[in-house]
């Protein structure tokens, strides 16, 4: 069996008073992507702030790489892309990439070719020396993307990635991370897109921060009535 990369045991988070994420447990495997899929406020965000410990859980708890986090050391081997860009508005895009390079302590000739991999990846050859503050809400998604992908991580998180990303790149990016794992890279994305969860080895579904269906696409969709992934929310959980 692969080695497990990211493993959430029966983690319960409550902000303030307000119970977010109920008995939550499921492993993932290096070389594996995994999507969260769900309804907006179901606690797709909540659960990957957890894993990376910017959450702290109630009870239970998320591991990654087999340490019980939040732990330090570990965060550098998480490549992380939030929801909303964390970008420097008033630098250009190469400025940034510089700066989080600088950050994760990439020097030299290694430094150009992450740079040079990251903007490949992304396609933002054309526009490293605009400023941030210029570009459009796809560009930023890029521009956080290549960021997320700078240091080589050995697990990626990435939280809607491709939302504002025109269909052609969108691919480019799957293709990419299809790459990533076979190269033993684990790989977590949240999405509501279904055509993505599709793309995805194993699905969770969330819906009122429980997780109500774990498995491949395949195994999800053909349990509904209509064969149909799309369905399998009202199927699986009912309506909330
Ligand atoms: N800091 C906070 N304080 C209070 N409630 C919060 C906080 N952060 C999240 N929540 C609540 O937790 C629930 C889950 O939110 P979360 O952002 O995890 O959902 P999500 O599935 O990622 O949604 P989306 O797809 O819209 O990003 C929501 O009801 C939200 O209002």
């Amino acid at each position: 069996m692969a080695e497990i990369a990211i493993d959430v045991s029966n983690l319960d988070v409550k902000i303030g008073k307000k119970p977010i994420l109920s008995d939550m447990s499921l492993e993932i495997e290096k070389g594996e992507i995994f999507g969260l899929i769900g309804p907006s406020g179901a606690g797709k965000t909540t659960l990957v702030k957890t894993i990376i410990g910017m959450e702290k859980a109630t009870s239970g708890q998320t591991k990654v790489l087999g340490n019980v986090m939040p732990n330090l050391p570990v965060i550098s081997k998480i490549g992380y892309m939030a929801q909303s860009d964390a970008l420097y508005t008033d630098l250009t895009a190469k400025e940034n990439l510089d700066f989080f390079a600088s950050l994760y302590s990439i020097k030299g000739a290694a430094k150009k070719d992450r740079i040079n991999y990251a903007t490949n990846l992304v396609n933002l050859q054309t526009d490293l020396t605009k400023k941030v503050n210029n570009f459009s809400g796809g560009m930023k998604r890029r521009l956080s993307l290549a960021i997320s992908v700078l240091a080589d991580p050995d697990v990626l998180i990435l939280d809607e990635p491709t939302v504002g990303i025109d269909p052609e790149l969108r691919k480019t990016i799957w293709e990419e991370l299809d790459d990533l794992k076979a190269n033993g890279k684990c790989i977590l994305v949240t999405t509501h897109v279904m055509d993505e969860a599709e793309k995805c080895d194993r699905l969770a579904m969330i819906r009122n921060g429980k997780i109500i269906a774990i498995g491949t696409p395949q195994e999800l969709s053909s349990k509904t009535s209509s064969g149909k992934l799309e369905d399998a929310f009202l199927e699986f959980g009912g309506k909330d």
